[in-house]
């Protein structure tokens, strides 16, 4: 599959990149006039621009657009871009390659991303993972053929029904809570185990199985890329080697790692409100892919939530509240979700995660032995640490529509510590 990654400027202010995966023929016939209009680039870049417009602005007409909305753009350094309402969060982007070659530079700045924004761009090309980048495409064509079987063998997966945990199986549309339709969640989604190579046991479709290779390709790879992450963290926390993230987060050992496909459903144009709760996720570090926009951050240093833009031959990488305890609040998982533009319904969307969680019995509490990480607010002696294990099964009565209530103590554990949030 061709990449083609562009810019363009969305009504004169917002910038977008976009690559040719998405689906031409339905633009192309709503919108032959604009292709013909751009006057410097090939007719085939155009056509993707305009794809990129449709799929951010959900526009159905090409009246809707501005004649002078595609013009030729450039990396655009601008930090006051916004797509409708919302501004573009310029985030740093951590080069794989540079952490690989020892670049303290890119060690620095992946630091204090962690700690400011608790989101990054994760440049994967000329690193020794840049092999990933066709993985992952092989994962968007499994989660679609996943997510297009039969819901009654869909429905044989219940999450639910597999375990306690979650680390496995499907959930339909609208089990949790989200801001959509009587606020109910606006996507399916289909959760693998992450360490399938530990353990290669778990109950799944005759799909999956046939894709069992594509799946350990995918899940050991990514692991490793993140442990290339803790190992940087690590050291930029002066943690001693016997206190490294890394122990707690071993590739071979059992964890509660899992990979998370999503499905978001297109709204009817009637019906709008974002299909994902804001969250914060349960994990050390999640490693999320999509083509399409939808990702918004409400990060501490702004009180608006911004796009967070896909790039093509990047991930974009979060913290967890994982890393946060571990860390005595040092870096910050951020609250995210998923969004249409303000005004319009959503689009259908896939993406997927890994979330990288530590070892079932590592206790989430501030790590000792390094004088980076503070001590601990609060009274240390009365409070209660619970093992990983635990906090995972504590928190997902906080995600089910029934249970959840807004404003309640202890909801942060699903809100992310947030008072008010804004829609
Ligand atoms: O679909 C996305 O872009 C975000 C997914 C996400 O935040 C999650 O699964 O935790
Ligand atoms: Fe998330």
């Amino acid at each position: 599959m061709v990449t083609v990654s562009a810019s363009l400027y969305l009504r004169a202010t917002g910038y977008i990149t976009v690559d040719s995966a998405q689906p031409l023929q339905p633009v192309l016939e709503t919108c032959p006039n604009l292709i013909l209009q751009h006057p410097k680039v090939g007719k085939d870049l155009v056509k993707n621009y305009v794809v990129a417009v449709i799929a951010m602005a959900h526009l159905n007409s090409p009246s809707e657009l501005p004649n002078n909305s595609i013009r030729e753009g450039g990396e655009s350094q601008s930090r006051d871009v916004r797509i409708g309402l919302y501004p573009v969060a310029q985030l740093s982007t951590i080069k794989l390659a540079g952490l690989q070659h020892g670049d303290e530079e890119e060690a620095e700045e992946l630091l204090r991303s962690a700690r400011e924004d608790g989101f990054f761009y994760l440049d994967l090309q000329d690193s020794a993972f840049e092999g990933m980048i066709n993985v992952v495409e092989d994962m968007f064509t499994i989660s679609k053929m996943l997510f297009n079987l039969d819901s009654l063998e869909k429905m044989e997966y219940d999450v639910d029904k597999l375990g306690n945990l979650k680390l496995n199986g499907y959930k339909p549309i609208g089990r949790n809570y989200g801001g959509v339709n009587g606020k109910r969640d606006g996507f399916e989604s289909y959760t693998i185990p992450g360490k399938i190579k530990v353990d290669p046991s778990f109950r799944r479709p005759s799909l999956l199985t046939d894709h069992l290779p594509t799946l350990e390709t995918f899940t050991s790879t990514t692991h490793r890329v993140l442990n290339l992450l803790l190992q940087s963290l690590s050291s930029s926390l002066q943690l001693p080697p016997e206190g490294a993230l890394i122990n707690l987060h071993r590739e071979q050992s059992p964890s509660p790692d899992i990979v998370r496909l999503l499905k978001y459903h297109a709204q009817p144009p009637n019906e709008q409100g974002y299909p994902q709760a804001p969250h914060t996720d349960l994990g050390s570090l999640t490693i999320l892919f999509a083509h399409s926009p939808g990702l918004q951050v409400l990060r501490s240093s702004s009180s608006d939530w911004a796009y967070v833009l896909p790039k093509p031959g990047h991930a974009i990488v979060n913290i967890g509240d994982g890393l946060t305890l571990l860390t005595n609040g040092l870096l910050r998982s951020c609250l995210h979700r998923v969004a249409p533009i303000k005004g319009y319904s959503m689009t259908e969307r896939y993406s997927f995660a890994y979330l990288q969680r530590a070892q079932y019995e590592v206790r989430m509490t501030g790590l000792t032995g390094s004088d980076i990480i503070p001590v601990k607010r609060g009274n240390v002696e009365t409070e209660q640490v619970f093992t990983s294990r635990e906090w995972l099964g504590k928190k997902f009565g906080m995600l089910r529509k029934e249970t959840f209530e807004e404003g309640t103590e202890g909801s942060w554990v699903l809100t992310g510590q947030r008072e008010e949030v804004p829609v």
